[in-house]
């Protein structure tokens, strides 16, 4: 599990050991470190080393002090650098440091701009070192305009963000741009949030996390990010002696004359994802499209209450005038089990819901579900704040709330976040959001209960509803990833989304399937 906080959280957690005396040690272990990431970084694209050209941007705060200490460990390494100062003052300690090493420093003003910004383009690395955990806003002036031409010019070197790109607020991922977009982020003590939400996500890149010995301070992180052994350990997989019923059954409220193929694609999302059975509920003429296309699905006739199921998904491909679809879904609502709300269910919902009651909104949808409980958000707002909206979201409705996007958030009404960010960009597909709420129905259906399986990884109690949806996040962007993949990169449809789902469940659970047989590998085999 990845782990990300707030820059107020780090701070804190570095204050006892700056009161004893430490800040020194701490900066220097940030910059090794960030050095070390450079090197790194460098050698496995097989550049050399040696007289290679490297520009620090260097802020007059800590930041800087971060990137000038790594810009003399790097001439130290035979790399040429320079350090181009955007404030009035610089790190003492670091300055000096970096002149000892035989770097070079400019300072920033706007007759030197042009000739920097010119050797910043030419430059093998460039280490965005002008603001961190400390910055109030974006970068301005000189420093602006530096940034400005840099990104828009034609690059080749490699750029590298010191704790966070400038620019991005490490609470919240809201940018101010101009930000320079980083190949790779080197973050020290622990991931910030910033760097796990929309926009700040969009200039990270590879995001590398440098243990600074601050960790044992660090309180419950503010966002997580679930990985390989956490999915692993959190799908759920059938009992020996399970069937089909005990495997979970899930209900699906969802298509509609308009959009008959939405119902199709939530019933494959779903029966990928190892549900024990689908139920249909919905007009007989997308019925029967959902039988001629899913044969596995049961569909049904009679009313939410007299379909038992473990779980419902209502609303995908349903619009406003579908009223028999709506009262299903708003019965679903209102059964007690848990639900996936998704698409034309949004606009239905009671103004009060609860954790188990799962949204998966994209950016409109929730800047319309906003609009509706009187907080006028509009699309670019949401976009512009994706971290504060899903979590604003949830607090409002009580739900639990997925905010669908290149970064996908996860929200539960106490704060709990999750961000998972495991697809391509190809998933932008019709119908894929129909497949995704398929998926986290059938997780819903099988892993509802299972509250044991959650806390042992730290998730307590109705926290289990976000990493279901997490989970289901994760799932669907990996088997999007992989059908891409299989196409040698290539676009992918909805339905090959639904297609690759059963491998990637399988490569995933083979993983936990190692640490079992590594458990027990002490055993003696049978003879
Ligand atoms: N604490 C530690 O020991 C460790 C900290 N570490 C590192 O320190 C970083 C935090 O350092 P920090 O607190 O010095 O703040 P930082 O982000 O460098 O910038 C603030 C400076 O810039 C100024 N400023 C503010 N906004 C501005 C703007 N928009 N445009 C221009 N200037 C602006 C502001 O000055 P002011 O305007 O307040 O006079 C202030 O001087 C953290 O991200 C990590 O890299 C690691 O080494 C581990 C050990
Ligand atoms: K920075």
């Amino acid at each position: 599990m990845i782990s990300a906080y707030t820059g107020t959280q780090v701070r804190a957690a570095e204050e006892p050991l700056l009161a004893a005396g430490q800040g020194d040690v701490l900066m220097r272990r940030a910059a090794h470190g960030l050095a070390g990431a450079v090197v790194n970084e460098l050698k496995s694209r097989g550049s050399r080393l040696n007289g290679s050209r490297v520009v620090v941007l260097a802020g007059k705060g800590n930041n800087g002090g971060d990137g000038l200490f790594a810009g003399a460990f790097l001439a130290g390494r035979g790399m040429r650098t320079t350090a181009v100062l955007t404030g009035d003052a610089a790190h003492p300690a670091g300055l000096a440091a970096f002149e000892r090493a035989g770097g070079r420093v400019q300072r920033l003003s706007e007759e030197a701009l042009p000739g920097l910004s010119d050797e910043a383009a030419r430059a093998d690395v460039v280490i965005d070192a002008v603001l961190g955990t400390g910055a109030k806003g974006g970068l301005r002036g000189s420093a602006a305009d530096l940034v400005e031409a840099l990104a828009g010019a034609h690059r080749r070197g490699l750029v590298v963000a010191c704790d966070l790109p400038s620019g991005v607020d490490a609470d919240t991922g809201e940018a101010t741009e101009p930000v320079l977009p980083a190949d790779l982020t080197v973050t020290f003590g622990g991931a910030k949030n910033g760097l796990l939400a929309d926009p700040g996500a969009d200039f990270a890149g590879r995001v590398v996390v440098v243990p600074i010995g601050i960790e044992e301070h660090l309180p419950e992180p503010s966002l997580r990010r679930l990985e390989d052994a956490d999915l692993a350990r959190l799908l759920p997989h059938p009992a020996r002696r399970a069937q089909k019923y005990s495997r979970g059954v899930l209900g699906v409220v969802a298509g509609s004359e308009d959009y008959p193929g939405a119902a199709v694609l939530a019933c494959r999302g779903a029966l990928a994802a190892g549900v024990g059975m689908v139920r249909y509920l919905g007009p007989p003429s997308v019925a029967d499209l959902v039988r001629r296309s899913c044969p596995e699905v049961v569909c049904s006739t009679g009313t939410v209450s007299e379909n038992r199921v473990q779980a419902w998904l209502v609303g995908s491909g349903m619009g406003p005038h579908d009223h028999e679809q709506l009262t299903r879904a708003r019965d679903a609502i209102a059964s007690d089990l848990p639900v996936v709300a998704d698409a034309g269910a949004l606009p239905a919902l009671p103004a009060m819901l609860a954790p188990h009651v799962v949204l998966t909104p994209h950016a409109g949808e929730l800047a319309s579900l906003f609009h509706r409980l009187g907080h006028g958000e509009d699309r670019e707002a949401v976009e512009a704040g994706t971290l504060a909206a899903v979590r604003q979201a949830a607090v409002r409705t009580g739900a639990t709330v997925l905010l669908k996007g290149a970064t996908t958030l996860v929200a539960a009404p106490w704060g709990t976040t999750f961000s998972q960010a495991d697809g391509t960009p190809w998933l932008a597909t019709a119908g894929s959001g129909d497949v995704l709420a398929g998926v986290i129905g059938a997780l819903l259906a099988q892993a509802g209960p299972d509250v044991g399986r959650f806390s042992e990884v730290g998730i307590k109690g109705d926290s289990r509803w976000a990493a279901i949806a997490a989970l289901g996040a994760a799932l669907h962007g990996r088997a999007g990833r992989a059908a891409s993949e299989a196409a040698s990169g290539g676009p992918i449809a909805a339905g090959g989304i639904a297609d690759a789902l059963p491998e990637t469940w399988g490569k995933v659970s083979m993983l936990s399937n190692y640490e079992a047989w590594k458990r027990n590998s002490h055993s003696q085999p049978l003879r």
